[in-house]
């Protein structure tokens, strides 16, 4: 897969419009080729899963020069309910080869997924083909592309909406629902959230300090002293009681994933709701975490694509308990690239995407930066450990009115 590049809207387009010249197809330059594999089966978690098997099993057999890409089709007048996704895959060396490697693909998957091919025709402009699998593969008459400007909503933030990130409980507890029907342990842990949530506006006697960051920011090595300060109860997002599920739901495609980060949070937020009664409670990761990186993910190319601040993506959850503090640990990338190999621990999808790719990380931080009710409180925690927790708890201190004697 090629890191997520800008996108690039287009549509077929009736002959009285202007024609865009061939050069504003960055990706199809001379002798380069395209195809399109888009998911056309409704059922949204059954697309979410064939799109990461398709995923697989494209970069299996399209080793070499070939570059997989993410695609979304839509109808501009339904962007919500036509959303598809897909890959858009460029092959340098021409047609010939691809469809030899991609048939048991497209045979296997004929019926939920539309294949199209794209190319220049003799005046340079790009041309695209729906491809008709009764019988052999064929493809059908050819229609004129054109590229447009990013659609208002875009897709990619309709998708984080719908598909990405969580923003009821029940939005989460129905995924799981549907994914895991026949286990157990997962339904009683939705039967017992659904019954025993607290009251998420009750009062609380002592205050709740979320510690935010990038992996290896040091938020563990922070939290563990503040909870000495503090004399506080830390907690962690994802919680103990689900830890042994994520490795499973690492494997599963990003809504699984999501739901699960989801499911965490609310998992937390009761047992705050709790720990906050007897004593101030320090949490290590939480909604701006689920927020960032999904977002992160989500956003093709540079940080000019993320949704504009203030946009509801960066919008805590009505239903969530809020915390009173929210500090986001910030280091440089050097920094933080030490602190991650001294301390070598097994890595999740998001910590590979956050190593291999510079682009991430900074959507990944300046999402953060956006959250907004509450928003974050950035720290620079590039200093030495004690210098960063003294940092920190003096406004924790000034923030929720704490004394602490001995810092
Ligand atoms: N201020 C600091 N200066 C130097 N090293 C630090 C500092 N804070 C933490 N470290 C070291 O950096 C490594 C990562 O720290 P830590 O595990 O606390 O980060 P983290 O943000 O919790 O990471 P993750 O989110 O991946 O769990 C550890 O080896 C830790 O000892
Ligand atoms: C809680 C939470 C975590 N993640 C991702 C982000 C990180 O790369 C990993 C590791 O987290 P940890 O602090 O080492 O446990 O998990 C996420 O994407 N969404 C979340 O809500």
């Amino acid at each position: 897969f090629v890191a997520v590049p800008n996108p690039v809207y287009f549509t077929s387009f009736e002959s009285n419009l202007i024609r865009e010249r061939p050069h504003e197809w960055p990706m199809l330059s001379k002798g380069v080729c395209a195809h399109s594999l888009c998911i056309t089966n409704t059922d949204r978690i059954y697309a979410a899963r064939l799109h990461k098997t398709l995923g697989q099993k494209l970069a299996l057999a399209l080793q070499g020069d070939y570059k997989i890409l993410r695609l979304f089709s839509y109808l501009p007048w339904e962007m919500d309910g036509s959303l598809q996704m897909g890959y858009f895959v460029l092959s340098p060396q021409g047609p010939s080869s691809i469809h030899a490697r991609l048939a048991d693909i497209l045979v296997e998957h004929q019926k939920e997924i539309r294949f199209c091919s794209y190319r220049r025709d003799a005046e340079e402009d790009v041309q695209g083909c729906l491809w008709d699998f009764n019988g052999e593969g064929k493809e059908q008459e050819p229609c004129q592309l054109a590229r447009i400007e990013e659609p208002d909503p875009s897709p990619l933030v309709l998708n984080i909406m719908r598909s990405a990130l969580f923003y009821k409980l029940e939005d989460v507890l129905a995924v799981l629902r549907q994914c895991f029907a026949s286990d157990p342990q997962v339904l009683c842990l939705q039967e017992k959230m659904k019954k025993e949530r607290k009251d998420i506006d009750g009062k609380r006697n002592f205050p709740v300090i979320v510690i935010e960051g990038l992996d290896g920011t040091g938020k563990s090595t922070l939290t563990k002293s503040l909870q000495d300060a503090l004399n506080a109860t830390l907690l962690n997002s994802p919680p103990e009681c689900i830890s042994p599920w994520r490795k499973a739901f690492d494997d599963e495609p990003s809504l699984l994933r999501r739901a699960y980060y989801g499911l965490g949070n609310y998992i937390v937020a009761d047992q705050i709701s709790e720990a906050a009664q007897s004593s101030p409670v320090i949490v290590d990761r939480y909604w701006h975490s689920t927020a960032a990186y999904s977002i992160g993910t989500e956003i093709g190319g540079g940080l000019h694509n993320l949704p504009a601040h203030h946009h509801e993506v960066y919008q805590w959850p009505k239903d969530l308990l809020k915390p009173d503090l929210v500090i986001l640990l910030t280091v440089s990338d050097e920094e933080r690239m030490q602190r991650m190999c001294k301390r070598g621990l097994a890595k999740t999808v998001e910590e590979k995407e956050l190593e291999s790719n510079s682009l991430f990380r900074q959507k990944v931080e300046e999402a953060y930066k956006r959250m907004e009710r509450p928003g974050c409180v950035v720290v620079d925690a590039s200093g030495p450990k004690k210098r960063v927790f003294n940092d920190v708890l003096s406004i924790v201190c000034d923030h929720c009115n704490i004394h602490v004697s001995n810092t």
